[in-house]
């Protein structure tokens, strides 16, 4: 009956999440590991580059940005936990060129960045760091490489479950996955209150890293910002602060030193190639521009209008009342200088 069938499923999600889970051994060796200092890792930089970092430094500075932000003291994540979680969100990334663990990783650096550097966390409650840093690291989880509209076309199982934010949804289900998964809950020690809070935070925070939320949203952020607002603290205005970061940090390799930039945006544009080569194969489609790899030569101007378009208006915006990111707005404007000089190339 129904009843023993859901009972099925629930072992069989249960099954699942145990082998999406990392294992003791690998925590261990983590939770015995020293773990170097923010210096160490460059954590405080606009300007930080995760390329010659190890997967196991990788994790050691995730949790480093934990111990800066006092958040396992503050909400008693026992350590071992932590450690666990850590990994089985790095499990949880696909080996993909773009959105993999390393996009993730980057991410949740710059909102690290953001809040320490740019002197962002005043206006937030430990709660909502706790939430950001969560949220960052787990905005992408379980990425496939292709986006909401491919997930449509193909009518895949995630766009039944859901017609909006389609990888935006499935990302959030996952990082719930996650800590509801066995030795794996760093929000284990927090009041029903505090729980509900933090993850209405999280939920929120990555279903703002589809692109659309952003159009959708950023006239009221701009509406306020006209306002001169000051203090962010209502509940609807704190949430369009943190969406607004959100996109902030989810495109920030556009800020980032030319040739790093350069050498993420040949990734983002490998892994969208790939889709484009899918569209081609599996739906007899002419893909767009931007997933079609006969015309990569467009690929400069392209990079042109995504930094008019969405990343310039959003670190100028932010800069304006938060003034201390704008080495965010400054490296963006760096790099549209280079992509300009290679599309007059073409
Ligand atoms: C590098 C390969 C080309 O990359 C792009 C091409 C076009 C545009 S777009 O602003 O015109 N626009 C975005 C909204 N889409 C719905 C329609 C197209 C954005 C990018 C881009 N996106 C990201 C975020 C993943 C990172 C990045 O570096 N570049
Ligand atoms: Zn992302």
């Amino acid at each position: 009956n129904a009843c023993k069938l859901m009972a099925k499923q629930k072992v069989a999600l249960e099954c699942l999440s145990y082998h999406a889970t990392a294992s003791l051994d690998e925590a261990a060796k983590l939770y015995k590991g020293e773990i170097p200092s923010a210096e160490a890792y460059n954590l405080y930089s606009f300007k930080f580059i995760d390329f010659d970092l190890s997967d196991e430094d990788t994790c050691k500075a995730t949790i480093r940005m934990f111990l800066q932000c006092k958040l396992i003291q503050q909400f008693h994540i026992p350590y071992d936990v932590l450690c666990r979680w850590v990994l089985s969100v790095k499990k949880n990334y696909r080996p993909v060129k773009y959105h993999n663990w390393r996009h993730a990783l980057n991410v949740a650096q710059t909102m690290f960045a953001m809040l320490k550097t740019g002197k962002m966390e005043r206006f937030m409650t430990d709660l909502e760091i706790l939430g950001l840093l969560v949220a960052c690291l787990c905005h992408d989880l379980d990425h496939r490489g292709t986006n909401n509209a491919f997930q449509t076309k193909t009518e895949s199982p995630l766009a039944i479950l859901y017609t909006t934010s389609t990888m935006e949804h499935h990302h959030f289900d996952q990082c719930v996955m996650i800590l509801n998964s066995e030795g794996n809950n760093i929000f284990q020690a927090l009041s029903p209150e505090d729980y509900r809070s933090v993850m209405g935070v999280v939920e929120q925070s990555i279903l703002s890293t589809d692109l659309a939320m952003y159009f959708k949203k950023k006239n009221s952020f701009l509406e306020l910002i006209d306002q001169g607002e000051f203090d962010w603290q209502s509940p609807g205005k704190k949430e369009l602060l943190c969406g607004m970061m959100m996109t902030g940090c989810d495109v920030g390799a556009i800020a980032k030193p030319w040739e790093v930039q350069h050498k993420m945006a040949k990734l983002v544009a490998d892994e969208f190639f790939d889709q484009g080569d899918l569209e081609k194969l599996q739906l007899n489609t002419q893909p767009i521009a931007m997933m079609d790899r006969e015309r990569k030569d467009e690929l400069p101007q392209m990079q042109v209008g995504f930094i008019d378009v969405i990343c310039l208006p959003l670190y100028r915006t932010l800069a304006e009342t938060f003034p201390w990111i704008m080495p965010l707005y400054e490296g963006t404007l760096e790099n549209r200088n280079h992509w300009q000089d290679l599309a007059e190339k073409v």
